[in-house]
């Protein structure tokens, strides 16, 4: 068909501000537009009902108000995708459900196995000093706020040496069992049916003898996600040899991803996994955040553009056959269509 007679597809996203800068690229709205797909901004100021209209909403955005408004929209427009649901993301906002879903995972496991670290939930300071609560964990652990809500505080994590480094903490939180990986995290980003997992620089190793003469705990924030010159630590550098740390195969991380993908219902997050260095092969998967920061990852243009396409497209199918209104989340398999590409073959998407 000729360009001009080509209809096009809109996108609305419902970003904050930080969100939008960095996943909003010319790059992204350029590429998409040769596709025929406009990205739109959904002002969360104004009333979602009085805006668009709109062929699919990408959005992460917190708060009941916001919920209830997609909630609404998904009821006046039952055949528009909302990628994702905001029951399913919800999983994400807490630190214990948030992993559960990795415990729950049934996947054939042989040369390479995967699970989550030990860990309790504790709501009250007291829990802190009770050894029925704390006394199973293997010391260093990482405290980490029960909520992950996207606020600044919601990243901020202590590294405890010591079990009476426990007692300033302010729960609620989570205690991790610290596991050491080599220094080097994997972060497996995952849309739709598509998956890429990129290294990136994680807290050094505890050997026993920094254990033993280490006092209290150390606090940190999104050390994957600093800038070489926040890593003052001279240390940090002599453990450090991202470039020599060998990926985990793509067809375990692209399992996990599936099964993931699957069993929460979304298209949109990635997963940090750690390898733990007493094992070699045994995997562990410490966050899984969504909507990350895809701008950091190679080629995020032609991937969001070919998800954007699938999603639009799958949808102008089935109007076309009088298909029933499908729910998105129910539908994972069919909007991956011919999507099934992984990192190395990126180049040739779109
Ligand atoms: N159990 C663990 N063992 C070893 N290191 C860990 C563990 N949990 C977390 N870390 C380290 O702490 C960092 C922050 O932890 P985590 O990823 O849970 O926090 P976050 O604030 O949710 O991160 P993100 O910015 O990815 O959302 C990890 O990237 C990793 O370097
Ligand atoms: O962009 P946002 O502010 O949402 O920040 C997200 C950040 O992306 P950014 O790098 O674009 O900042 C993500 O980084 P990568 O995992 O991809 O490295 C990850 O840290 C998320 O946990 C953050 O989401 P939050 O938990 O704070 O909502
Ligand atoms: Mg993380
Ligand atoms: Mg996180």
């Amino acid at each position: 068909m000729a360009e001009h007679l080509r209809r096009r597809f809109v996108i609305g996203y419902a970003l904050a501000p930080k969100k939008q800068q960095s996943f909003i690229q010319p790059s992204l709205v350029g590429l998409a537009a040769g596709r025929g797909i406009d990205l739109v901004p959904i002002d969360p100021c104004r009333a979602l009902a009085d805006q668009g209209p709109f062929d699919c909403i990408i959005h992460k955005l917190y708060g009941d108000d916001w919920k209830a408004q997609l909630e609404d929209f998904a009821f006046r427009h039952p055949d528009v995708p909302v990628v994702d649901s905001p029951h399913a993301i919800e999983r994400l906002h807490n630190r214990i459900s948030m992993l559960q879903v990795v415990s729950e995972l049934e996947i054939p496991q042989d040369q390479e196995t995967f699970g989550i670290p030990s860990q309790v939930v504790i709501y009250d300071s007291g829990a802190l000093s009770n050894s029925g609560v704390v006394g199973a964990l293997r010391f260093p652990v990482i405290a980490k706020p029960l909520v992950a809500d996207g606020s600044a505080k919601s990243h901020k994590m202590s590294l405890v040496y010591h079990r009476d480094g426990l007692l300033k903490l302010k729960p609620p939180l989570v205690l991790q069992e610290f596991v050491n990986h080599g220094g080097v995290i994997f972060k497996v980003y995952v849309v739709g049916d598509y998956v890429q997992c990129v290294k990136r620089k994680s807290l050094p190793d505890v050997s026993d003898e920094k254990l033993e003469c280490t006092e209290g705990s150390m606090s940190f924030s999104q050390v994957s996600n600093m800038t070489a010159q926040d890593r003052t630590e001279k240390q940090y550098y002599e453990t450090m040899h991202l470039e020599e740390a060998e990926m985990p195969p793509l067809s375990f991380v692209t399992e996990i991803a599936q099964g993931l993908r699957q069993a929460m219902g979304l298209h949109l997050f990635n997963f940090d996994v750690i390898r733990d260095v007493k094992v070699g092969n045994r995997y562990l998967v410490i966050d899984i955040n969504y909507f990350p920061g895809y701008a950091k990852m190679p080629s995020y243009e032609t991937v969001l553009t070919e998800f954007f396409w699938n999603i639009v497209h799958e949808k102008e199918e089935e109007d076309g056959s009088n298909a029933a209104p499908k729910d998105v989340d129910n539908e994972i398999e069919l909007l991956g269509g011919n999507f099934s590409k992984t990192a190395g073959e990126v180049e040739n998407a779109g």
